[in-house]
């Protein structure tokens, strides 16, 4: 047990000793540069540093955490599984730079991407366990929606760093030779639309039996619309918004209908902002239940079984819209819907058109994010 409490203590010392850090917000630029110059030892001498700064940050909220969720089952084995991958990591903090500890220092890269992987669910998981067993008071439910954006935000964060350190280095090709590990510097939008679209209308056919066409329109300029940005994270929002105005449409046209109001979406490349406008006629929902569609206590239903997902396929998590707004915010983006009841709702997707301008939105653990949850509880 002595061994234990040593490590224990030795842990909390070293979360102390990175949580006094704040986390090092990149631009798409510089990732874009460090990629096309791609040194290996820099990007490890920086992410040796870096990922034990950013997980002790978030760590040490998990720790703020109300005591009722500290203590539900799931959120115990997420905490575990952070300071297991803690603790992998800052095993390199003085290790000489050699060949060998290169390819490790991938392969923990790896390791701990995997481990990572089903975080979502599992914390979900543990909202439900939450709910199952405490009354949640509206205080506790403001600080679990505070902490889970903060915490998802950190998550996409530590991914993309994960990401592109192990698609430059890691030896495993991107598929896409123009791409700079997961950044295409010509990412075409309005394919990431039409992609989005197809795959949506899919799931919308095979639960419906039919779906909405497609109109697209873009503004502007005549050439294609370019961003320099993540085509999987365009794409996750654009997936997202495209099945809740389907299943919007289809529920409120009724699925007898002859035909569907399409769905319109238009392409506008501004100076600073680069939007996406989806609009739809899905008869919108009102103004009161707005709030709900990014609740993470709300949108935490049981989640499908693998047997039943043909069923509702439009129907993820819950976490789907407040992950998307995530993802759009990472790199100073936004993500805004505006419904009219009775008529419908258009949701924007607004871009940093420039790259230097797109830098990483991160979570800071301080005295600030500290007080809130005190004065939460
Ligand atoms: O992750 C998941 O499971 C998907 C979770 C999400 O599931 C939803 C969903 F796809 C679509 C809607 C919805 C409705 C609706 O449903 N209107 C009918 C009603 C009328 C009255 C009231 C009320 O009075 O309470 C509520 C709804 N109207 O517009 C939208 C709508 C919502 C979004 Cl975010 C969007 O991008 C486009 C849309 O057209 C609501 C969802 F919630």
């Amino acid at each position: 047990m002595k061994f234990t409490r040593v490590c224990f203590s030795n842990i909390g010392k070293m979360l102390d000793f990175y949580s006094q850090f704040n986390p090092s917000p990149l631009s798409i630029k510089q990732f874009i540069d460090f990629g096309l110059s791609a040194c290996e030892r820099k990007s490890f001498i920086f992410l040796r540093k870096e990922l034990p700064v950013r997980l002790a940050n978030i760590m040490k909220e998990i720790h703020l955490l109300p005591e009722n969720l500290l203590r539900m089952p799931s959120v115990g084995i997420v905490n575990n599984m952070y300071v297991t991958s803690f603790q992998e990591i800052i095993e390199f903090e003085k290790v000489e730079v050699s060949d060998n500890t290169l390819d490790k220092f991938c392969q923990a890269l790896v390791k701990i991407r995997n481990r990572h992987t089903d975080i979502v669910q599992t914390m979900a998981q543990g909202i439900l366990e939450l709910k199952d067993s405490h009354d949640v008071d509206a205080q506790t439910e403001n600080s679990i929606q505070y902490f889970l954006d903060r915490f998802y935000m950190s998550r996409i964060s530590i991914r993309m760093l994960i990401n592109q350190h192990t698609l430059l280095f890691g030896g495993v090709l991107n598929g896409h030779n123009r791409h700079i590990g997961c950044i295409d510097p010509h990412c075409d939008v309005i394919s990431v639309v039409k992609d989005a679209y197809e795959n949506a209308r899919f799931l919308c056919d095979q639960y419906y039996m039919a779906s909405p066409d497609l109109v697209v329109k873009q503004f502007n300029i005549n050439s294609g619309i370019k961003i320099i940005y993540v085509p999987s994270h365009l794409y996750h929002m654009l997936f997202e918004l495209f099945k809740n105005s389907m299943r919007a449409v289809m529920e409120h046209c009724g699925v007898d209908a002859d035909n569907y109001p399409p769905l319109e979406v238009t392409v506008i490349q501004g100076k600073e902002d680069i939007c996406v406008k989806m609009s739809d006629r899905g008869g919108g929902i009102p103004r009161s239940q707005m709030d709900y569609l990014f609740k993470y206590m709300y949108s935490t239903a049981p989640q499908p079984s693998k047997s039943d997902a043909h069923t509702v396929p439009l129907a993820g998590y819950g976490y789907g819209l407040p992950l998307s707004r995530l993802y759009a915010r990472y790199f100073h983006g936004d993500l805004v819907l505006l419904s009219c009841e009775g008529f419908g709702t258009d949701a924007v997707v607004y871009l940093k058109a420039l790259s230097n301008e797109a830098n990483e939105l991160l979570p800071i653990f301080n005295k600030t994010s500290s007080k809130f949850y005190r004065t939460s509880l």
